[in-house]
């Protein structure tokens, strides 16, 4: 992966700015002198100068005027409110990466004219390199400002391009994803632990479950139907498991989670 050469402000330095940047100075895709934060907390700040060495100040204008590629990762209730002051501040070519769930590419457009957008959809595991980002390019982005937010997005895991009209139904998916599944694991400890399991093994035994089924099924290409019919014997313990999830309606409850989380994304695009 080329280094990239330019500088780089992150507006709001919360969760997911230190999720990309902590994976972008690790895989040395950029240097610390290179990432300029802005973030309203100033203890914030100290926090992230003070675990990767990076730039940062409580004047998002500040950090702006001196970006040629801008991060915004602020939460999209407050975006109207950060983007007023901030059009003046953005320099002419400056490249506008935007993660707010919901904010559309035509909002952003508006707020920043003539400014070149890209809106991305990252999630979480991006910190340790196994994130999913969608990308959909503004009108005014080119093919090098796609490729630059593909190598950017792509030092955190993979990349996908889709239509804008696709943005919150993978919000719905894979940007709150993190979440369902991390309540499946807690779950499934919960689920050892009441069976007698102490917590540590019932924790560990999740956990490896998990990552060497999504393992499995990515290596082989195994259709999960198929994966669930391996596993589970004629009268078996795993038919007796699954019978109880399709009772307890886990399927329908993830495809509700999903469908809820893209109309909340649509919602917050409508301001
Ligand atoms: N978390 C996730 O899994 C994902 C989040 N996103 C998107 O990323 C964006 C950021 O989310 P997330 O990192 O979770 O949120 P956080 O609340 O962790 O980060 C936002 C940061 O911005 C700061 N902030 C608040 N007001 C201002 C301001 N006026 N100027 C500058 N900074 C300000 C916040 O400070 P304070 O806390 O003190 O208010 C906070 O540190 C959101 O738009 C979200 O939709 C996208 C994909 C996944
Ligand atoms: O919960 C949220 O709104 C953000 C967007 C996707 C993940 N977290």
């Amino acid at each position: 992966m080329s280094q990239f050469r330019d500088q780089l402000g992150i507006i709001g330095g919360g969760v997911m700015a230190e999720a990309i940047l902590s994976r972008l100075l690790s895989q040395k895709i950029c240097s610390p002198k290179q990432i300029q934060v802005s973030d309203i907390s100033k203890e914030r700040l100290e926090v992230l100068i003070g675990r990767y060495q990076i730039q940062g100040s409580t004047l998002n204008d500040a950090v702006a005027s001196n970006a040629r590629v801008l991060l915004l990762a602020i939460k999209p209730q407050i975006f109207a409110k950060v983007a007023v002051p901030l059009a003046s501040s953005i320099p002419a070519g400056c490249l506008i990466l935007s993660i707010l769930a919901g904010v559309t590419l035509g909002t952003l457009e508006a707020a920043f004219p003539g400014s070149p957008v890209i809106r991305v959809m990252p999630n979480t595991p991006a910190t340790v390199g196994a994130g999913i980002a969608a990308i959909a390019a503004g009108n005014h982005a080119h093919q090098t400002h796609l490729d630059l937010a593909h190598q950017l997005f792509g030092a955190v895991g993979q990349t996908v391009t889709v239509p804008e009209s696709l943005m919150d139904a993978v919000t719905g998916l894979s940007g709150s994803g993190p979440a369902y599944v991390a309540l499946v694991l807690e779950a499934l400890t919960d689920g050892g632990v009441s069976v007698g399991l102490p917590r540590p093994i019932a924790a560990q035994l999740a956990l490896q479950t998990l990552l060497g089924t999504a393992k499995l099924v990515d290596e082989t290409g195994l259709h999960p139907a198929q994966l669930k019919d391996q596993v589970t014997s004629p009268g078996g313990t795993t038919i007796a498991g699954v019978a109880a999830l399709e009772q307890a309606g886990l399927r329908s409850a993830l495809v509700k989670a999903v469908q809820a989380a893209y109309h909340r994304s649509c919602e917050l695009g409508q301001g």
